[in-house]
């Protein structure tokens, strides 16, 4: 295998021969491309790591709605982890949409046979997708339950928005004062680090989330744009955290790369098609550089 390799003497050298870090996200997909894995691929890529999925469901789904899921067979999604994990090497993990409590056990045993996850080699990142920006929802009524019980326990960091929070654990967050509260609830179900995202406090006119270890909370300020087009926001902020944690940042460091990032892309967010629009996650990309 190794002579697969080998650059012949007569050719230039590629200009890498050493591999960026790698970040494997388990999601859903787009037909839109606007949130789920398609989102997420693209800021591991503006992010400078190689990106890998595991698809655990098709939706159908544009900028005004999601009209089709179907999910991929929890083995299926078991063996894209073991695939990537024992060929490639994970650096950093992420979830999106895991849609029922068998895909969950199936995810989380793929997870632990591969040393991902909390107190293992490889940070897990869970970010517990409950609905489309539009409010049709992304997963079963068992896997909601999962996710707290079983994946919670296991995961470095969790990133609720506030209807997950209401969801999860009942706390109806309704200002900037209630993210702690808010964040202690989570922290309970057992991961090491909790980031309550603030964005659905539309009276605020700041955007300022909550990270949250069990003893210490970091406030992370941030302008509120005057926007609709949301949609991916939590995924690329996940998704720039995950990509922040393979290339060795602490937590606190990842999240911070993380919520400038997304900051940036909700500033750069564009209108396409009927509905809720993109953040963008090329905005260090320039149109004209084509
Ligand atoms: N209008 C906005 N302007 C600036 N940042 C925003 C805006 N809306 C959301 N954000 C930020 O985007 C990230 C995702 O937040 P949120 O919308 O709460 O999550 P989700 O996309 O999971 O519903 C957070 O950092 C939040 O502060
Ligand atoms: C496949 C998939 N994954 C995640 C989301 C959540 O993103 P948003 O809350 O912005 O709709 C989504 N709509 N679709």
């Amino acid at each position: 295998m190794g002579r697969m390799h080998e650059t012949p003497g007569h050719l230039r050298r590629p200009a890498h021969d050493t591999a960026p870090p790698t970040a494997l996200t388990i999601a859903g997909s787009d037909s839109g491309g606007s949130a789920g894995m398609h989102a997420d691929l693209r800021a591991f890529f503006s992010c400078g790591v190689h990106g890998m999925t595991a698809v655990t469901a098709v939706t159908v789904q544009n900028t005004v709605g999601v009209t089709g899921l179907v999910e991929i067979p929890p083995e299926t999604v078991a063996a894209q982890i073991g695939a990537v994990a024992t060929d490639i090497g994970v650096d950093a993990a992420k979830t999106g949409v895991l849609s029922s409590a068998t895909t969950i056990e199936a995810v989380l045993a793929a997870c632990d046979e591969h040393g991902i996850g909390r107190g293992r080699r490889t940070p897990f990142v869970v970010d517990p997708v409950a609905a489309s920006r539009s409010g049709e929802p992304l997963l079963r009524p068992d896997a909601l339950d999962a996710l707290r019980d079983e994946a919670f326990p296991r995961a470095t960091l969790v990133t609720p928005n506030l209807d997950e929070v209401r969801l999860l654990t009942g706390i109806d967050a309704r200002s900037r004062d209630d993210l702690l509260d808010a964040a202690k609830a989570v922290h309970d179900f057992g991961p090491d680090w909790v980031l309550i995202k603030s964005g659905h406090l539309l009276d605020d006119p700041k955007c300022v989330d909550l990270l949250f270890d069990g003893t210490d909370a970091i406030q992370l300020p941030g302008p509120r744009y005057s926007t609709v087009h949301t949609h991916g926001a939590g995924d690329v902020f996940a998704s720039a955290i995950t990509a922040a944690l393979a290339k060795g940042a602490s937590m606190p460091d990842a999240v911070a790369a993380g919520k400038r990032f997304v900051t940036r892309s909700v500033e750069h967010a564009y209108p396409l098609g009927a509905g809720v629009g993109p953040v963008s996650t090329f905005w260090r990309v320039s149109p004209r550089s084509l």
